[in-house]
């Protein structure tokens, strides 16, 4: 085992190091008697482990800080008036100021320490070493990220460190120019991150991801907030972008293929490769009968986040009182099928947007033209779902670059790019599949879209009957096996078309609006066309 030595961090008085805890230890660690509050881990009736993750019950995006340095100056994709994003810059000095606190807090007690990988190419992974007083935060970070070898451990040197400091608060926030208590804070020059008062795991795996975001395109790769499956012979693979609660995960957990990954994927030369070691699950009203795989999986091992249970450890699924953004975590061997021993594949074949239509306007399954497809790309048009945000209530339609626009470190037209290169090389085709309402004012069924989803795959979709939508120019087909025709066009949905279309031409202009930010460029201005003609 490595020898850690926490000083070179500025951690000084450590009284114990329980150095990448096995199941069994952290089990042990998680749920001791003596625990207290957001700490304390409860046993469920399915063996998984629940923990409160206290007021932060999804990601703080305002909280979200990059030190601007020679560095990152100009290859970070700042937020300014003209394009706001999540990417606010903060001072050497608020940086040196956060990162004392974090150090402070975590010195002179016992703390957990998980090195991990993120990335399965070898080539391109990041080694990372998580350092938190927390005990679930260890579980969380063990499930999420990829498990080393006992030989790979030997020989540990990070690459990147997060330090995890939930406990402390940023009391001089104004002085340092910062937006609350609260600090999700990059360096991307001395390769670390630092968290300060808020316990949500999400900021680790978002985290990471965010600067898989920032180095992989800059080396040539694909980067994408997107599931992955392939068939069964690890041939015909396909990648799902999603904005959180728009169906990554439910829809690549399909016992008919191999799971690569639930949400953070590369593509490079080799083809499409996973970042992470496990899952993340939403389980608000999950049901054994309909995502039976994603119900097994919550087991000895899993842990569960914000979800209700009773003196005897029963679950209540149904309850959102803490949150709507009720998860699971687990490591990806929970589920039978999936691609090993390393979570990659060749070239994906299909391409998938998965857009959650608050406004019942999109079809469910549109084939996209090569224009179209970069041009929905960078819009990225989706609702946000209650709860994966802070302040985030109800559906809110929203266009996220990317499809992840939180997580972008570099322009998004860098991913696009990445995207188009790699899908013409492989000869990829995409799809817009909306996961959200239609005119019934109900969301689309799970098993409709699993049904499109399906025709996608076999490409029995690309044979079937086709119409074209107007205002947005799509084509879409007529009838598909397994999905109700009824829905295939939204005006059908409607107790009258003329809502439809008054609809429409709204959510027309509204993607004429933020695609002006585009157009700065003649590449920009060549993809209005495939847009939406209001
Ligand atoms: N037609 C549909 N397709 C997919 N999911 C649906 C549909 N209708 C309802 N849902 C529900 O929406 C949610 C989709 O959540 P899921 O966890 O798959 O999203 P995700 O894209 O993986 O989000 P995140 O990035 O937060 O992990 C699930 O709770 C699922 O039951
Ligand atoms: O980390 C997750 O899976 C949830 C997510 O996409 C988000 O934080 O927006
Ligand atoms: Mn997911």
């Amino acid at each position: 085992m490595a020898k850690i030595d926490l000083t070179k961090y500025g951690i000084t008085g450590t009284t114990e190091i329980v150095y990448n805890p096995s199941y069994e230890t952290l089990f042990e660690e998680e749920t001791k008697p003596e625990l207290e509050g957001f700490e304390k881990g409860k046993v469920s009736e399915l063996g998984a482990v629940n923990v409160m993750t206290g007021i932060y019950t999804g990601r703080s995006p305002k909280d979200k800080y990059i030190v601007m340095d020679e560095n990152s100056k100009d290859t970070v994709w700042w937020t300014s008036d003209e394009y706001k994003n999540d990417n606010h810059p903060a001072t050497q000095e608020a940086w040196n100021a956060v990162k004392d606190l974090a150090k402070k807090e975590l010195s002179n007690k016992k703390l957990f320490v998980v090195d991990a990988f993120c990335g399965a190419n070898k080539d391109t992974r990041m080694a990372i070493r998580f350092i938190v007083e927390v005990a679930w935060q260890a579980h969380f970070v063990t499930n999420m990220f990829i498990q080393p070898t006992a030989e790979e451990l030997e020989n540990f040197e990070p690459d990147f460190v997060v330090y995890n400091a939930s406990k402390a608060k940023v009391e001089n926030y104004k002085e340092l120019g910062l937006n609350s208590e609260t600090a999700v804070m990059f360096n991307i020059t001395s390769r670390e991150q630092v968290i300060v008062n808020t316990w949500y795991g999400g900021e680790m795996k978002k985290g990471m991801f965010s600067m898989m975001n920032y180095y992989l395109p800059l080396k040539g790769i694909a980067s994408m907030h997107c599931s992955a499956n392939t068939d069964l012979n690890g041939e015909n693979t396909a990648i799902f972008f999603g904005l959180s609660g728009t169906g990554k995960t439910t829809l690549s957990t399909d016992p008919k293929r191999l799971l690569i990954g639930d949400d953070e994927h590369g593509w490079d030369d080799n083809g499409v490769f996973n970042f992470e070691g496990g899952c993340y699950a939403k389980v608000i009203n999950l049901d054994k009968e309909s995502e039976p795989d994603i119900y097994n999986a919550i087991k000895r091992n899993a842990l569960l986040e914000n979800v209700t249970l009773d003196a005897e450890g029963k679950i209540d699924f149904a309850d959102k009182s803490v949150t709507e953004n009720t998860r699971v975590s687990y490591p990806i061997n929970h589920i039978k099928n999936i691609v090993r021993p390393v979570s990659s594949a060749p070239a994906a074949k299909e391409v998938i947007f998965l857009s959650a239509d608050a406004f019942g306007v999109l079809p469910p399954v549109s084939v996209l033209t090569p224009e179209q497809t970069q041009y929905y790309f960078l819009s990225g048009f989706t609702a946000k779902l209650a709860g994966t945000e802070r302040g985030i209530t109800e559906p809110t339609p929203t266009f996220s670059a990317c499809f992840g626009q939180a997580f972008l470190e570099l322009h998004p037209t860098k991913y696009a790019e990445e995207l188009v290169k790699r899908m013409e090389k492989s000869g990829a085709k995409a799809y817009l599949v909306n996961t959200g309402w239609n005119g019934t004012g109900k969301r689309i069924s799970i098993k409709d879209t699993r049904g499109i989803i399906d025709a996608i795959l076999d490409g029995s979709i690309l044979k079937a009957p086709t119409k074209k939508i107007p205002f947005f120019n799509f084509e879409v087909p007529t009838e598909l096996p397994g999905v109700d025709p009824a829905i295939l066009d939204p005006r059908d949905t409607y107790a009258d078309a003329a809502e439809w279309e008054t609809k429409a031409k709204d959510l027309a202009a509204r993607f004429v609006k933020n695609f002006a930010k585009y157009e700065g460029n003649a590449a920009g201005k060549a993809l209005v066309a495939a847009g939406p003609q209001a």
